[in-house]
């Protein structure tokens, strides 16, 4: 297990499951579906533990990139380098549909294709979405946010290196989703892990990550930086957001 270093301040519910955060370089990445080149010559490093957000319009490129990055969608041309500390490091993907196995309880979907030894980081991340006193519950007993926290805990007992998210919170309502800012701001703090967030919502961008990539037509036109530290107010974060808003239109 890789060591929690003593200046990273963990809650005690959720530090067991900390890591080395992977770093990511890719190089001159392009992917073409036949005829049709939807990401040109992406050059891109990622530091361990760094927090990226994906942003641009529909059709962008932003999932494609995210699928590269999984292992889901080969590249055409460039290389894809995912640098990990501990040999048995993971990547783990959460997608806008929870994909739980309705016929498990919320406890047994997180555990799943976990070894023996293993199963008690699931209820830790369980217990770190605040879903420890559901752990019998099937997914048709909880809550469309509930069941998401449970998918971010499936995620998270794999203890990830790499965490892919892919509009993670895009069906919840409003309120529910900035719980789950909240929540998932914390656990990465927790876990260490390196992110990357594809998503429409620029707030959720700004407040999640530290640097912001606009996709558009494939490239990357804008790799800002968010300079204010976390947690942060939505007006701090205004003069940022009415920009990328400028570029997106
Ligand atoms: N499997 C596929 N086969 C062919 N074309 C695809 C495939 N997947 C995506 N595309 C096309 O590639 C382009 C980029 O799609 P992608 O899903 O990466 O964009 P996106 O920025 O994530 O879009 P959205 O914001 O709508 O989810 C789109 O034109 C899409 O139609």
């Amino acid at each position: 297990m890789t060591a929690v270093p003593s200046s990273v301040t963990v809650s005690p519910r959720t530090g067991a499951l900390h890591v080395t955060g992977a770093s990511l370089h890719l190089q001159g990445l392009s992917v073409a579906y036949g005829a049709a080149t939807v990401l040109h010559d992406v050059t891109l490093d990622i530091a361990p533990g760094e927090r990226v957000a994906v942003v641009g319009a529909s059709g962008g490129g932003k999932t494609t990139l995210l699928r590269v990055l999984a292992g889901l969608t080969p590249s055409s041309t460039g290389t894809v380098q995912i640098e990990q500390a501990a040999r048995d490091a993971r990547v783990r993907v959460m997608f806008q549909e929870d994909r739980l196995l309705p016929w498990l309880g919320a406890l047994d979907n997180v555990t799943l294709g976990l070894s023996r030894p293993e199963r008690d980081f699931g209820r830790r991340a369980l217990e770190g979405v605040g879903l420890g006193h559901r752990a019998a519950a099937y997914p048709h007993e909880l809550s469309g946010g509930q069941r998401q926290r449970v998918a971010l805990a499936r995620a998270l007992a794999h203890r990830p290196s790499l965490l892919l998210l892919d509009e993670p919170f895009g069906a919840l309502d409003a309120l529910t989703r900035a719980g789950m800012h909240d929540l998932l701001d914390t656990l990465l703090d927790d876990t260490g892990a390196t992110a990357l967030l594809v998503t429409h919502d620029l707030d959720e961008a700004l407040k999640l990550a530290d640097r912001v990539l606009l996709l558009s037509g494939g490239h990357v036109t804008e790799d800002l930086r968010v300079p204010t530290a976390r947690p942060r107010q939505r007006a701090a974060l205004e003069p940022l957001r009415v920009h990328l808003e400028s570029r997106l239109h």
